[in-house]
């Protein structure tokens, strides 16, 4: 089945040649941004002032009254999901990164510092780039005393996502933008305050993150210091109690860099932006888009898919046929419940993130035998199928929910709950990305117009009349 969908093709040589021909500078985060700023603001302001009556859509009462979904309505440079395709980052699509963003020394999976840097400069960085930046990160990853006995003090049994947000929401207490906002600055220095947040809150996530697992998971385990020669996940596999697992420590890269962004309109990169653009601070405003990723039907998806999976296979015993899954999804169906990890907002096709996780199992021996992994493969041979003839879903194919969880099970990081903690820690790469962006450009506060049913009743009158 998952040879009938291949990955995107690699993008054409040119465009890759591009992307390599942009390794040459030896410049660092912030003075490559510094470099690309200016051009971005002037292009932005031309359009504006040149091109801002020109139509791009309509908008149709299904437009407002159906989530927005396929409004036109949004800025975001980072990224651009394609129904069919699925998602490029500056046009790179997933083969083109696994190809040109550097990998860990002794690894061979995107390191996500690289996508964090290729998502907020739209550059490949160097290898000795991404080097300098893990260890900037490494540097300023430790909590704030204050953080981690609140988090300490928190009940064993708070969902994990709601202790993250609380950790996240509570890290502004050191906001470099808000402590230059009170003091009195000008916006055009809005984003380089933002960006010391931006860095730093992603540099504080890991340990954050790790806390929250061994408080709720491993109570007593003590915590590794963070290591200064390590990658951000290096550091995070460790302090998970991984390191060993090398495995484990790779997949968790490439989940983490494949998850960073999925163009702006999702409801947890949304969030952030919304948040963000009443000049809220980044940690407030990421704490926010994290509740929003905890929902079912956005990233706490990849936990019901593991809890949904493991209650078939409880049900069905170890030896499941075709006919086993096909039964049991329409009883989910037939319960009036969704098939969590299919289905999505913009794709309609597989997602190119399942396909890539897929591939990464399909390459480890070991997970290709995994009970769990290869359950989540019959189900996606089964499901698309069903999903067609109950003929609800204007897209019956999996997302990057139906498999990022089994390989986390398999190598022993069995406790699900947890698992949007890891999106979590991804999705701050392109929703911060664009924090950074949103005030260097100098974008306003979001406040879409609202009707109500009987406006939008008298809009049709008056149009037949
Ligand atoms: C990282 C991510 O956030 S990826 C998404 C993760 N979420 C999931 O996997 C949860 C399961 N999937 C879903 O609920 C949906 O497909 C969503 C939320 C992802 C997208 O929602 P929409 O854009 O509204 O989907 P769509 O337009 O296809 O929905 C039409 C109908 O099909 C139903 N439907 C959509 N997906 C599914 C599904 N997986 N199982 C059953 N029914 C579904 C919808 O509930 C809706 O029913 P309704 O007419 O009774 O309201
Ligand atoms: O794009 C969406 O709406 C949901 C999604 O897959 C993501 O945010 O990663």
């Amino acid at each position: 089945m998952l040879s009938r969908f291949a990955l995107p093709a690699r993008s054409s040589g040119a465009r890759l040649l591009g992307a390599q021909r942009r390794l040459a500078s030896t410049k660092s985060l912030r003075e490559t941004l510094e470099d690309i700023i200016p051009a971005k603001q002037e292009q932005l302001k031309k359009l504006k002032t040149e091109h801002g009556q020109t139509v791009v859509g309509d908008i149709k009462i299904e437009n407002i009254v159906g989530g927005m979904r396929g409004l036109k309505a949004m800025l975001w440079d980072a990224s651009v999901l394609d129904p069919i395709e699925g998602i490029r980052f500056h046009e790179l699509s997933i083969p083109d990164c696994q190809k040109v963003l550097p990998a860990a020394p002794d690894g061979k999976e995107i390191l996500p510092e690289s996508m964090l840097w290729l998502l907020l400069t739209g550059q490949v960085p160097t290898p000795e780039q991404t080097c300098q930046l893990s260890r900037e990160l490494a540097e300023k990853g430790d909590l704030p005393k204050f953080v981690e006995k609140l988090i300490d003090e928190l009940p064993q049994s708070l969902h994990p996502m709601t202790q993250l947000g609380i950790g996240v929401a509570a890290l502004n207490h050191d906001s470099a933008f808000q402590s230059a906002y009170e003091g009195g600055i000008k916006k055009t220095e809005y984003w380089t305050h933002t960006l010391e947040d931006c860095i730093n809150l992603i540099a504080r996530l890991p340990a954050l993150a790790a806390r929250i697992y061994r408080n709720v998971y491993k109570p007593g385990n003590d915590l590794p210091a963070i290591n200064k020669d390590l990658d951000l996940v290096g550091n995070y596999s460790n302090m998970l109690g991984y390191g060993n697992n090398k495995n484990l420590t790779e997949y968790l890269r490439l989940y983490i860099a494949l998850h960073g962004d999925h163009e702006g309109g999702n409801a947890s990169a949304h969030t952030a932006h919304l948040v963000g653009s009443t000049l809220s601070d980044p940690y407030l405003s990421y704490s926010a888009a994290l509740f929003a990723l905890a929902g079912p039907l956005h990233g706490l998806a990849n936990q019901e898919v593991l809890r949904w999976q493991l209650a078939m296979q409880k049900e069905l015993g170890d030896k499941i046929s075709h006919d086993d899954i096909r039964d049991y999804l329409w009883k989910t169906l037939k319960s009036g419940q969704v098939v969590p990890g299919y289905g999505h907002g913009v794709l309609r096709n597989p997602d190119p993130r399942f396909i890539a996780l897929q591939e990464f199992c399909q390459a480890h021996p070991d997970l290709k035998e995994s009970s769990i992994v290869q359950l989540v493969n019959k189900t996606f041979e089964v499901a698309p199928d069903v999903l067609k003839e109950h003929g609800k879903t204007k897209n019956p194919y999996p997302n990057v929910d139906a498999t990022s969880g089994c390989v986390l099970y398999h190598y022993g990081l069995t406790e699900f709950k947890y698992y949007t903690v890891i999106f979590g820690v991804s999705r701050a790469l392109g929703a911060l990305t664009q924090l950074v962006w949103a005030r260097a450009l100098g974008l306003p506060i979001e406040r879409p117009k609202s009707f109500s049913i009987d406006a939008l009743q008298k809009m049709v009158q008056d149009q037949k009349n």
